[in-house]
């Protein structure tokens, strides 16, 4: 390989312009990556390229004195400085190089550019040339940001303290996920380096591997930025090479579509998964249904990014209303008649549920914007009868956000002062318990919910290891359920999905739970829970009445309701519906939603429209996003104002239901 980079390197530095690369090597370099193993391999190859053929600090530096010397022989003197007169574009300024000047000033800017390009960029256009060569720059690219979130976890373990800052350096008034990418309509432009965005996804899979991280893979903060330079040399090829004019918008068709791809389009999915199954892949094919993906011509049968979408009469509020096999005339043998089907009135809504990209190599070109982009315009022209487009979209992180923000409330409380925590578990005094609450202004649970949940939980059998304080009669019950008990309540009964199970768990243990109710808790204290519930469920929390509710899968008759008061749904559907509210509105990482999928929609330009309860109960929704999906509204003629003031001023765009859930927010 040291050969290899050597023969690169006397190329590169002494190449005539329009010289070509000899094949042999473009190939060898192929060839020699490919027989890589293993994360330190390739970071130890990247490490060799991106320092021999990187970019050199002399060139740069020759390059600068030639643009100055340039453009101060150009400039007249007397009127003007040189920065004035290159960077202007007003006429008037402009005419005062002569146009023999702007030639040389020309020149020294191609060579100025030249020089910023580190060499080894010269091998990327041959490689692209190259059979599969784009697949494999793709491939190399994706590869070469695990590198770097591999080396910056481990410089993390090597180095907490400076790992923190220099190898993860970026600007904080940056976007994160994604968002540094211009996200205009027109994606172009970044508004920071793909460098620092590097950094943003190696902190962030910094902290998932950073227990694994081998020390060997630590880079130091020089070496991690060559890399993440590289990384963006690539992202701004690809962003050419796969501009979105470049690309094929190929509709997926059951019938006409080859097998070949069909087969990668399920492999693709990764919202709903189909599990391999080809008669589920028919059904999503099947009528009213469409699905499209881009694909590009160096990658043939690849499809880039795949979007599902349903042609409804009413926006789905559940995956049910899409993906239900009950429903008939979503099957491919139940087609209606042509006749049948020429006279039924034309969709009203086209939903996206589900857009996949399967390339990682490809993060941060947009492909999924420009995808709904593009089949938004194609739908709308086909079928004039539509009149909104929304997505069904998950909360994948949902539950994961919400345990670790359940785990830190009870660590809080566990590492609070013993003042603080005694007033929390309600031995303090009002004043205290009052100081406790300005102290920790955004506690996850309002007072009422946690009465709620506390009492919900035990009533189902959980046993609090904290003594419970005794009610007194004049301090409201709501003070004296703790953050940190009702966090432990509300753990214990998302854990398992308890909450699901409530009906048989009830079934199961009949004798144990009113004498786990009536030891745990004091029967004056149970009553005023009750009542607290019974008052929240009725308040604005409560989700109005969906028109398609009867048609759900409701849950089933509760025994435990009847015997306490309590049912699990009713209690936690409008804490749930208020914390998904929260997590998508404020919950932020760099002043971009936390969500990635709420950041994608909202940087497209979407508005957060509704938030559906019961949504999503299969294994994986639950598993996500605790059973909750949302809707993003596509208003095509609001995009731009979304996007706008989504990048500019960090606003989310929410509608009235959305707002109401969360005007019991702090
Ligand atoms: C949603 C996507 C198709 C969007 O992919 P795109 O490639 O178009 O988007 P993108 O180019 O902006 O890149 C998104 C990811 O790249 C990261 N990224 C952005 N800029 C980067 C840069 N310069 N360098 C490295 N990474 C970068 C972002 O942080 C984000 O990561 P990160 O994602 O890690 O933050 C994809 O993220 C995906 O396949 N996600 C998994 C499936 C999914 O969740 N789909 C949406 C839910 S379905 C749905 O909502 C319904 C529907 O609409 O159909």
């Amino acid at each position: 390989m040291n050969t290899l980079v050597k023969e690169l390197l006397r190329i590169f530095t002494r190449k005539v312009p329009g010289s070509l690369v000899p094949d042999s090597l473009v190939r060898g370099f192929i060839h020699a990556y490919k027989q890589l193993r293993g994360t330190q391999e390739r970071l130890d190859f990247f490490r060799l390229v991106t320092r021999e053929l990187g970019l050199s600090v002399n060139e740069v530096n020759t390059a600068v004195r030639l643009w100055d010397s340039a453009v101060t022989r150009g400039a007249a003197p007397a009127t003007s400085t040189s920065a004035s007169i290159v960077t202007s574009s007003s006429p008037d300024q402009q005419a005062v190089l002569p146009p023999l000047q702007w030639d040389a000033a020309y020149r020294a800017a191609d060579r100025l550019a030249s020089a910023a390009t580190p060499l080894y960029s010269q091998l990327f256009v041959p490689i692209s040339q190259a059979p599969d060569g784009m697949k494999f720059l793709v491939d190399m690219r994706a590869d070469l940001m695990d590198v770097v979130a591999a080396a910056t976890a481990a410089a993390a373990v090597a180095a907490p303290a400076q790992a923190a800052v220099p190898v993860v350096r970026g600007d904080s008034s940056s976007s994160g996920h994604g968002a540094s990418t211009a996200a205009t309509p027109s994606g172009s432009a970044a508004v920071a380096g793909d460098a620092r965005e590097a950094g943003v996804h190696a902190a962030a899979a910094a902290g998932s591997v950073r227990a694994t991280a081998p020390a060997a893979l630590a880079v130091s903060p020089e070496e991690a930025a060559h890399l993440r330079a590289m990384a963006e040399q690539l992202r701004q090829l690809l962003a050419e090479w796969f501009s979105v004019g470049l690309l094929h918008l190929q509709h997926i068709s059951w019938e006409e579509s080859p097998a070949a791809l069909l087969e990668r389009v399920m492999r693709v999915e990764a919202v709903h998964p189909l599990g391999g199954s080809w008669e589920e892949l028919r059904r999503r094919l099947g009528p009213r249904r469409r699905v499209f993906a881009f694909t590009h011509p160096c990658m043939p049968g690849e499809p880039l990014v795949v979007l599902h979408t349903a042609l409804m009469d009413r926006p789905a509020l559940c995956i049910d209303d899409i993906l239900s096999h009950g429903d008939d005339h979503h099957h491919q043998d139940a087609q209606p008649s042509a006749a049948a089907a020429a006279a039924a009135p034309g969709p009203t809504t086209a939903v996206f549920y589900s857009i996949s990209s399967s390339q990682p190599g490809l993060k941060g070109i947009e492909l999924g914007h420009f995808l709904i982009q593009r089949v938004a315009e194609r739908l709308t022209a086909e079928h004039p009868s539509l009149r909104q487009l929304v997505t069904l979209s998950p909360l994948p992180n949902f539950r994961a956000w919400l345990t670790s923000q359940l785990q830190q409330q009870q660590q809080q409380q566990q590492q609070a002062p013993a003042g603080v925590a005694s007033s929390a578990s309600g031995g303090g005094s009002s004043s205290q318990q009052q100081q406790e609450q300005k102290e920790q202004p955004q506690q996850l649970l309002l007072p009422a919910e946690r009465v709620a949940v506390v009492g919900l939980a035990r009533a189902m059998g959980w046993q609090c290891a904290a003594p419970r304080p005794a009610s007194t009669g004049a301090t409201p019950l709501s003070d004296l359920t703790s953050a940190a008990e009702a966090a432990a309540a509300l753990a214990w009964l998302l854990d398992g999905d308890r909450w699901l199970s409530h009906g048989s768990a009830v079934a199961s243990a009949p004798a144990s739970l009113p004498a786990a109710a009536a030891t745990s808790a004091p029967p004056s204290a149970a009553d005023a829970a009750s009542a607290a519930a019974a008052a929240m469920f009725s308040g604005p929390f409560a989700q109005p009445p969906q028109p398609e509710a009867a048609a759900r899968p409701q849950p089933p008759a509760m025994p435990l309701a009847r015997a306490t008061g309590f049912d699990a749904d009713s209690v936690l559907r409008p804490l749930l519906m208020r914390l998904a509210a929260r997590y998508l509105v404020r919950e932020k990482r760099r002043s971009f939603a936390l969500c990635p999928v709420a950041n994608f929609h909202l940087r497209n330009g979407a508005s957060l429209w509704r938030i559906n309860w019961r949504a999503d109960m299969s294994e994986l929704g639950l598993r996500r996003s605790l059973g909750i999906m949302v809707n993003y509204q596509y208003q095509l003629d609001n995009l731009y104002d979304n996007n706008r003031r989504y990048l500019l001023q960090h606003e989310v765009t929410t509608h009235p239901q959305v707002q109401e859930i969360l005007t019991g927010e702090h």
